[in-house]
């Protein structure tokens, strides 16, 4: 166990930007996974650990990019909504694609309202979930998402990341200056380098579709999720 209560991998090992990409090139070539059905379950995964980090939330606003990340984050959104939370989303560049484009079908029809893009977040939200970019963020960052991050990380709102702090570099972590500091990082399949900054108090493993074979040939040595849970602490 860590100081914080959670459970510690032996060697759990923090991957570079290209093995992360590796890694999910794998298990969609060689292992026949669709995106859909690992987003579904990334998304549950951050779900399950914003209801473990903050259950005395009810209002959370979802902000997605304009990739997978950002996919994660609907799917986090519907099941915050399935878990009793009022969750909104904010999703200014929408691919058009139909997995995309179904993600936000299904959050409408979930009631789910969709907020205009603003630069400003307005403070009734008790919680920011940011899913606008993941492992594959290259910076500098690109409009309008800029004002975006800044508008999270001038917020006293907390923030919860999904897989990489939003502006951070997926390896050397945060940029110089304000920038977002997460109290929650769900970091999926396994953490980034930039994890190794993080110093928020609840860090979450999930993605829980890593084959063992996998695992081992990238010595992820992960911690054993208990019983039947999307996301164990770490
Ligand atoms: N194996 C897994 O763990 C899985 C993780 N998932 C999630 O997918 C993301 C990675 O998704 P990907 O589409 O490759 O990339 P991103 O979402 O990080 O972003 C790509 C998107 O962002 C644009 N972009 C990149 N840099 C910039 C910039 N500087 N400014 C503006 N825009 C930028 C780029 O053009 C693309 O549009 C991973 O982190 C997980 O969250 C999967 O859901 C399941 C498998
Ligand atoms: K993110």
């Amino acid at each position: 166990m860590n100081r914080l209560g959670g459970i510690m991998g032996k060697g759990l090992r923090y991957l570079t930007q290209t093995e992360a990409i590796k890694v999910d090139q794998e298990l969609f070539n060689e292992y026949r996974f669709s995106v859909d059905q690992l987003m579904e379950l990334a998304g549950l995964s951050c779900a399950s650990a914003i209801r473990s980090a903050f259950p005395e939330a009810t209002r959370v606003l979802v902000l997605c990019g304009p990739g997978n990340n950002g996919g994660d984050g609907l799917v986090c959104a519907r099941h915050l909504g399935l878990f009793g939370y009022s969750p909104s989303v904010l999703y200014p560049k929408q691919p058009d694609k139909p997995l995309f484009a179904n993600l936000v079908h299904q959050c409408r029809e979930m009631g789910i309202p969709f907020v205009p893009v603003d630069a400003v977040i307005p403070g009734e939200y008790q919680l920011l979930v940011d899913a606008l970019f993941g492992f594959s963020f290259k910076p500098p960052i690109r409009a309008p998402f800029g004002s975006l991050i800044d508008a999270m990380a001038a917020s006293s709102v907390p923030v919860a990341s999904v897989d990489v702090p939003s502006g951070w570099d997926v390896e050397k972590g945060p940029p110089e200056g304000v920038s977002v500091r997460p109290k929650l990082l769900v970091s999926l399949t396994a953490p980034k380098k930039c994890a190794e900054f993080f110093d928020g108090p609840f860090h979450f493993l999930g993605g829980r579709f890593v084959p063992q074979k996998l695992a081992e040939k990238y010595s992820l040595d992960l911690p054993e999720y208990p019983g039947s849970d999307q996301c164990v602490r770490i």
